[in-house]
């Protein structure tokens, strides 16, 4: 039987970051759905820059995603329930309570374990592995 993994987030500019935790979330199972968040979402930092169908065409064009699709705007757990994953990869450092997110999967009938995916550190090359640094360093550079 094929094993769903669910992974989420903004993904406004794409960095080594992100590609590991989908490596990761991807590894976790045999098909990778990922969620791309609504921008009336982003509620806990900064508005996105690109808009939301660029952000989920980026992410669907990498290897490791079979399928990246707009997350819902009233309800994060309407996608949840039509795509019905074995796992939720969540990010190193995503807000999410696990433990909230399984009673809710619990009520709602939906079989699936919550994962925490690990975050990459950067390498000697001085990576930027997130996108509010990468465009703090643009500002500071070309602004
Ligand atoms: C299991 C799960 C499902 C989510 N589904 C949606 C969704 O359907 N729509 C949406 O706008 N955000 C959804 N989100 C929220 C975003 O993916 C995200 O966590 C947040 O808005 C963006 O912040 P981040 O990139 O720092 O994680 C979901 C989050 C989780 C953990
Ligand atoms: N360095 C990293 N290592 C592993 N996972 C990461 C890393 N950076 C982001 N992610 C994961 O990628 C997903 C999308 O992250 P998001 O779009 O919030 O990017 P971000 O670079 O963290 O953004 P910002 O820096 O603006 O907060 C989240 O699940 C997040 O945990």
């Amino acid at each position: 039987m094929t094993k769903t993994v669910i992974a989420q987030g903004t993904f406004d500019i794409i960095h080594p970051g992100h590609v590991h935790y989908l490596e990761e979330a991807a590894a976790m199972g045999d098909e990778l759905y990922v969620i791309v968040a609504r921008k009336t979402n982003v509620d806990h930092k900064k508005a996105p820059i690109c808009p939301a169908t660029q952000r989920r065409d980026v992410v669907g064009a990498l290897e490791t995603v079979d399928e990246a699709r707009l997350g819902n705007e009233e309800d994060i757990f309407v996608p949840i329930e039509e795509i019905d994953p074995d796992v939720i990869a969540l990010g190193h450092d995503q807000h999410h309570n696990a433990d909230a997110i399984e009673t809710e999967l619990e009520r709602r009938g939906i079989d699936c374990v919550v994962e925490r995916a690990s975050g990459r550190e950067p390498g000697d090359d001085e990576e930027i592995l997130s996108t509010r640094l990468i465009i703090d360093r643009i500002l500071e550079r070309r602004g």
